[in-house]
């Protein structure tokens, strides 16, 4: 890379326009700092404007999924409880017209690379037209879906119909009347385009490797009159006093000591208040004793089994032997999910038991040698979350250590916000931070106030560069894996241990410690003199 100028271009590179980029953009420029935000994508925020699939939906109801700024909610009403791609978008233009983010941010633009210049404290920013900028600050808003994961079937690129990866759908859509369509992968993106186009397509093959314990969503409609902004400032603050940045808590008691007659009152009352309450507002010890595990488990397979009329394919999506422990994964929550599986047009294929041999130009070929003719085949197979997108640049640190050796055999950070060795470097919603249990604008507010703030500091100070230390991210990891192996989380494959990819290391990729107890270390970093950081 060439020559950098004493005095940097920006204060800030942000990487990234999503809830994170946009919350931080706007504090550093309050701050009176010069930043520039840079995404690949064509608009305002980010996952949003990516996942534009049908049926695409938050899963955290409103107003809980939204900025704090009171500029912002005060003349913003949403039309449902769980809005979708579309009115999430309206509302980042309704940002956009409050806050004019747009001027200091450079769209359709990726960044490939990053290098720190130690001599001048200074990242040189390199991006897809082969520009390179300056800047003190880089800070990585790249979110947790940066880096969609495609497994590697054979003959995929001979596919003669359509074929998209849910968070690179068309901005145009993708027209499912009448067609044969192949899905393969059940998540929430999956269960979401399942039960959206399930009903329109000519015929629709679901390739299910494992179940999904989908939740009952409890959708409805919004009015003006029950979206009561005086109570809007205490939720913003009831928020940032729960484990995952929400309305609800843990119950402080254990499944495993409740009366049966307690246990299915109380399992009860929380799937009747839907949404992630039968996740993230269930017993402590749902997710760490494997017989309350089981409990769990087994109260979602009775209400979810009247609904599936076929007893195959009910036994294939609530079986009697838990494939994974409940809670391992993602929570996804559904409308109509298992009523349309009772649909003649809906057949669903044990790929487990069954796999996928190969794709060929008009469908895919089982195991069993049946080929599916498809016009559409969408690939709901998640991410290389996390760490991915961050890796997919070419970063290197001081004496040019490359992030990706770095972290080949396992992320190291300092509290999830910066890692040894690359200065001036910080991350929002990745790797170690709450994210992937945080609710994602509440998580954007907390480490976009950390990252503000210690920036902030270190300028109050007449100093220029923040590094983390070694040793501090080596007891950071420790502690992450410490409490993530005290869960049944490592029990199971999934985008949180890292393990639904082929060669990428086991480790927890979130801090499960709760946003609680993360808030209050990392804001006392900062009031203590930045322990665990250093400050030059
Ligand atoms: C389908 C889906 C549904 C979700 N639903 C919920 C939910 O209900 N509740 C919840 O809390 N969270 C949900 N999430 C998580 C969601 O990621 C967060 O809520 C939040 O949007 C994260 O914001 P962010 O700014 O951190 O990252 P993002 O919104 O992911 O934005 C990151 C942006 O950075 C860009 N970028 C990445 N790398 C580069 C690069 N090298 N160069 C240029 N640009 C780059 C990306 O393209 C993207 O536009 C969902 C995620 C997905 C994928």
């Amino acid at each position: 890379m060439g020559s950098i100028s004493a005095t940097p271009a920006y204060d800030a590179i942000i990487v990234g326009g999503g809830f994170g980029g946009c919350y931080t953009l706007h504090k550093l420029r309050e701050a009176g700092f010069k930043c520039l935000v840079i995404d690949d994508a064509g608009d305002l925020g980010g996952v949003w404007y990516w996942n534009c699939y049908p049926g695409a939906r938050v899963d955290t109801k409103v107003p809980l999924y939204e900025f704090s700024d009171e500029n912002i909610w005060k003349d913003w009403f949403w039309s449902e409880k769980y809005p979708g791609v579309s009115e999430i978008r309206e509302y980042f233009a309704h940002v956009e017209s409050k806050l004019h983010l747009k001027k200091d941010i450079l769209f359709n633009t990726r960044v490939v690379a990053a290098e720190f210049d130690e001599s001048s404290i200074q990242w040189k920013v390199k991006t897809d037209d082969s520009t390179e900028r300056s800047t003190r600050y880089l800070i990585l808003c790249t979110g947790f879906a940066a880096k969609p994961y495609i497994p590697k079937f054979r003959g995929l690129d001979t596919f003669a119909g359509i074929s998209c990866h849910t968070s690179k759908w068309p901005q145009g859509g993708i027209d499912f009347k009448g067609k044969r369509a192949g899905i393969i992968g059940n998540g929430s993106s999956g269960l979401q385009v399942i039960q959206e186009v399930g009903p329109e397509v000519a015929h629709l093959a679901v390739f299910q490797r494992s179940p999904t314990y989908a939740l009952p969503m409890r959708q409805g409609p919004l009015t003006k009159k029950e979206q009561d902004k005086s109570t809007y400032s205490d939720l913003y603050e009831l928020r940032r006093q729960t484990f995952a940045g929400i309305d609800t808590e843990f119950r402080p008691k254990n499944a495993i000591e409740e009366p049966d007659e307690e246990r299915n009152r109380f399992f009860q009352e929380i799937w009747e208040e839907g949404g992630l309450s039968f996740w993230l507002g269930t017993y402590q010890d749902v997710i760490r004793n494997k017989e309350s595990n089981r409990h769990a488990y087994h109260f979602w397979r009775s209400k979810v089994l009247p609904r599936i009329k076929d007893p195959k394919k009910a036994e294939l999506l609530a079986p009697a032997d838990p494939p994974y422990y409940f809670g391992t994964r993602r929570a996804t929550l559904e409308q109509r999910y298992y009523e349309v599986y009772n649909q003649g047009n809906v057949e669903l294929i044990d790929a487990k038991a069954n796999p996928i041999t190969e794709v060929v130009p008009n469908g895919v070929i089982t195991a069993d040698g049946v080929l599916r003719e498809l016009d559409i085949l969408v690939l709901a197979t998640g991410f290389d979350s996390v760490t991915g997108g961050i890796l997919s640049i070419d970063i290197r640190g001081c004496k040019g250590e490359s992030l990706q050796t770095k972290w080949a055999k396992g992320t190291y950070t300092n509290l999830g916000l910066m890692t040894a060795g690359f200065p001036n470097m910080m991350l929002l919603y990745g790797p170690q931070g709450p994210t992937s249990f945080c609710n994602g604008p509440t998580c954007a507010e907390v480490q976009g106030d950390w990252i503000v703030n210690a920036m902030l500091r270190v300028r109050e100070h007449g100093k220029i560069r923040l590094d983390a230390k070694r040793e501090a991210e080596e007891e950071w990891r420790v502690l992450v894996n410490q409490i993530g192996d005290a869960t049944l989380l490592p029990f199971t494959n999934s985008e949180y241990m890292g393990t639904n990819i082929p060669g990428k290391p086991k480790e927890m990729l979130n801090y499960l410690g709760g946003l609680v107890d993360y808030t209050r270390r990392i804001t006392s970093t900062i009031a203590m003199g930045f322990p665990g950081f250093t400050v030059h």
